[in-house]
């Protein structure tokens, strides 16, 4: 018997699920993850059937005030995207806790727990609002490079730019920092040299 259709004649699923949910009249779609992915500006060299192909890999999930996404020192695999709420970064040394900064909407967090192998987390996460995230662990990105080999990687070029970008930062503060040490020094330095001359 002949096959009654060619392959190109089969309906591409996944292509009709696409179109689905880039359809502007279906409300609900505002909330699909191919939808948030779409928002985020390191994804902007993804194309959006790229966008829903990647939103197979992501997992969308909510956290209440309070509520704690990870602890630093914890074996960490996840990279995650905000999508509402706010985030705070701390660190805690001798039981005193440090305030490191507030991440929001559109930020990142995790990138290195996702890309190195047997990272701990370098600082603890913290819901201080309602919060919803999308998220990527390590074995759906292993999924993804056996599935979807070019897919992988854009996604591992976007993400190699999100570190440089982080790198610049790091490099920014601790510049700054360094100046505001010397500036202490020259304080601490001039102060001794007056309780010397005043010892006198
Ligand atoms: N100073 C900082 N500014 C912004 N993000 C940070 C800072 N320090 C740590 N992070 C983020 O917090 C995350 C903690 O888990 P990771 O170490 O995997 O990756 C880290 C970064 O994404």
């Amino acid at each position: 018997m002949t096959e009654k259709y060619s392959k190109e004649d089969q309906i591409d699923i996944n292509l009709i699920k696409f179109l689905w949910s880039i359809n502007p009249l279906i409300k609900s779609n505002k909330v699909t993850i191919p939808y948030l992915l779409r928002e985020t500006v390191i994804l902007r060299n993804l194309g959006e059937f790229e966008l829903f192909q990647l939103s197979k890999y992501f997992h969308k999930r909510t956290y209440e005030k309070g509520e704690v996404i990870f602890k630093e020192g914890d074996f960490g695999i996840g990279f995650y995207i905000i999508v509402s709420g706010r985030v705070e970064l701390y660190t805690e040394r001798s039981g005193k806790k440090f305030h490191v900064t507030n991440l929001e909407r559109r930020d990142y967090l995790g990138e290195i727990g996702l890309l190195e192998e047997g990272h701990k987390r370098s600082v603890s996460a913290v819901a201080s609002e309602p919060l919803e995230m999308l998220g990527i662990f390590k074995p759906d990105l292993e999924l993804m490079i056996t599935e979807k080999p070019g897919l992988s990687s854009k996604f591992l070029q976007a993400m190699s730019e999100l570190v440089v970008k982080k790198l610049h930062i790091l490099a920014r503060e601790i510049r700054k920092l360094k100046v505001e040490n010397s500036d202490l020094n020259d304080e601490v330095n001039a102060l001794n040299e007056e309780k010397e001359k005043n010892d006198q």
